[in-house]
């Protein structure tokens, strides 16, 4: 495919997306449509949709459209309006030729760009940001503008990190050490073909945000205690906690979303439990919640999420979050600790969610942590909680 046809494959993308389709969903379509399409058009298309919608008021605002909702944007305008705010000029690629978009001769708009147009930030949420974060939110929202670094996690009961970072070498790969965790390595050049590798295949690594790593390596002694993984999801706690040493139980409320445990756990080398009722097997020594939340620490890899999120889906989250803090009260031993955490920047998912915990249950609290998107990592909020018995 020609960069022109590429950039008019993401426009048609882009417009299932503001139909209601989710991202994911409507590239698979794309793709399956076009046979044509090698994987590097493939990851092109991706990275031009992914990149459009990581900026997408700005990029909207750039090409014309102004302030109008998600679901009244236009692909074309959005494309031309992120190549603009690029600084390259749109009419290179949209030249009417073979497959590239329409000619775009449309001016930008003229004026200073307000505030959360340029911060990429729905504008109900810039107080919020600004609230959690101080100082610290407009160069997180800077971040959120831009990709998230390729992080993995050397699977340390197989191998050490240096030692991955030789083998990925031999594999083509080139790494760096990540100061934020003992086994993170970031991907410094191309990420292509990792996961297709014999390294990931032998499970001397798995994809993990060195924020999600650090967290981890930040909960308590954990060898032989028994843990639940209340929230376990595609089980990428699970498989941390098992390398920490600890018996591992995972359940979450929707069970197909562990349908992949098996397979990972086999390939670390670890061993996991599965529970449909938790119930049946507490008390547990530790249970990490990892909860459902506006993923607004990840954005950078889910962008559309920034735009879907609303104030009553952010209210029904938090109250999910309690109710998740107050199962787990109910099935921790005397002396145990919970894991909250979130990947979250919002400090009403945070802080305010443990904080009301402490407070109904009469808990304490042992440790906090917290990342953003300026170590390096996506952001991340830990609080341990402590039940007073200990
Ligand atoms: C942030 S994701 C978990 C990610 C996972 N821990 C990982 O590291 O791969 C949150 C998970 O919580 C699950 N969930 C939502 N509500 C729940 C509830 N009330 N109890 C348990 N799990 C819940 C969701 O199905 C989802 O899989």
């Amino acid at each position: 495919m020609t960069p022109g046809a590429r950039v008019q494959a993401a426009i048609e993308v882009l417009d299932r997306v503001f139909a209601g389709a989710a991202a994911e969903r409507a590239l698979t379509g794309w793709a399956r449509g076009a046979r044509y399409a090698g994987s590097k058009d493939r990851a092109a298309v991706r990275d031009h949709v992914f990149d459009a919608l990581r900026r997408l008021r700005s990029a909207a605002w750039l090409g014309g459209l102004g302030d109008r909702p998600f679901a009244a944007l236009d692909g074309r305008a959005v494309m031309a309006g992120l190549l603009i705010g690029r600084g390259e000029d749109p009419a290179t690629l949209f030249t009417g030729e073979g497959h590239a978009p329409a000619r775009w001769d449309a001016a930008a708009p003229d004026g200073p760009m307000p505030e959360a147009v340029a911060q990429d930030c729905p504008d109900w949420l810039l107080p919020r940001f600004r609230a959690s974060l101080g100082e610290d939110a407009a160069p997180v929202l800077a971040h959120l503008r831009n990709r998230a670094p390729v992080v993995l996690r050397a699977n340390r009961l197989r191998i050490t990190r240096d030692a991955l970072a030789e083998r990925l070498a031999a594999e083509g790969v080139e790494t760096a050490p990540h100061a934020l965790a003992p086994d993170a390595l970031e991907v410094t050049g191309s990420a292509r073909g990792l996961t297709g590798g014999v390294a990931f295949a032998e499970g001397l690594f798995e994809m993990q945000d060195a924020g999600s790593q650090a967290l981890v390596a930040q909960l308590p002694h954990m060898t032989g205690a028994h843990v639940l993984d209340l929230c376990a999801g595609g089980g990428g706690k699970s498989l941390a906690l098992a390398a920490r040493g600890a018996r591992v139980t995972a359940h979450d409320a929707d069970r197909a979303r562990m349908r992949d445990i098996p397979a990972r756990a086999a390939r670390a080398g670890a061993s996991i439990e599965m529970v449909d009722d938790p119930s049946a097997a507490a008390p547990f020594d530790a249970i990490v919640c990892d909860v459902p939340c506006s993923g607004s620490g990840s954005w950078r890899r889910a962008p559309e999420a920034k735009w879907r999120l609303d104030p009553d889906r952010l209210a029904e989250l938090t109250r999910t979050q309690d109710a998740i803090l107050d199962r787990a009260v109910s099935l921790l031993r005397p002396g145990g600790w919970i894991a909250y955490m979130t990947c979250s920047l919002l400090r009403e998912e945070n802080d305010a969610r443990a904080d009301a915990a402490l407070a109904r249950h009469g808990l304490r609290l042992e440790r906090r942590w917290a990342c953003t998107p300026l170590d390096g990592a996506d952001g991340f909020h830990l609080s341990i909680l402590r039940d007073k018995a200990a």
